[in-house]
């Protein structure tokens, strides 16, 4: 679990070696503060994404279901700094085996809520849901802003990284792909 008292010292500690003062009285509860955000925004460590999935027999579907413009916070691990933007979930269910459509905003969250990459979170995005629905193929592109590459660094505000994971079918198939794809980038 998320120890909140190590996380308390530790930022009083970085207040220190900054050279600020963390008695003063702006800073006396930003430690606690501080401690109680991370145990929020790194919930996911703890979080098991199998346990929210549940799965219907839709008999009636056999198309590409797309969940798009999924708002996404995550923190880099190189930095610990948010990249931030949005996700774009389809799959292809095999045999009517459909997630609830809140289940994909919920497996993003989850796993966003990691110090992460924004290639392994678009994997792992994709991987779940593979494993989890056995569809014929997932798509995933999340589309970001590091702040790490805008507000420090290179300083390049603006600019986005785009990652894409293909499974199954939207991997070997190309008409598949092209299908998926023209969705996730359409504009309406
Ligand atoms: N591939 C990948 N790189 C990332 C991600 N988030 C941040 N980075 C990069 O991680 C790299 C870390 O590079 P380093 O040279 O070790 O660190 P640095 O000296 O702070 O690098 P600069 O950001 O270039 O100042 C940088 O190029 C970041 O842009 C991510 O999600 N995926
Ligand atoms: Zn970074």
């Amino acid at each position: 679990m998320i120890d909140k008292e190590k996380i308390k010292k530790a930022v009083r500690d970085i207040l220190e070696a900054i050279g600020e003062n963390p008695d003063r009285e702006g800073l006396l509860e930003t430690p606690d503060r501080v401690a109680r955000m991370y145990e929020e925004i790194f919930a996911g460590l703890h979080t098991n994404v199998k346990d929210v999935i549940k799965i219907f027999q839709e008999d009636e579907h056999q198309e590409i279901i797309l969940v798009k413009d999924i708002p996404l916070y995550s923190m880099c691990e190189h930095h610990l700094l948010p990249f931030i933007g949005v996700a774009h979930v389809a799959y292809l269910p095999r045999k009517g085996r459909i997630l609830g459509l809140s289940k994909l905003a919920r497996i993003v969250d989850i796993l966003a809520k990691r110090p992460q990459l924004q290639e392994r979170l678009t994997s792992e995005i994709a991987d779940t849901i593979m494993e989890a629905v056995n569809p014929l193929g997932v798509a995933v592109v999340i589309e970001a802003e590091h702040l790490c590459m805008t507000m420090r660094g290179v300083k390049k505000p603006g600019s986005k990284t785009v990652t894409s994971a293909l499974r199954g079918i939207f991997r070997t198939d190309q008409k598949s792909r092209a299908e998926v794809m023209s969705l996730i980038n359409s504009k309406k």
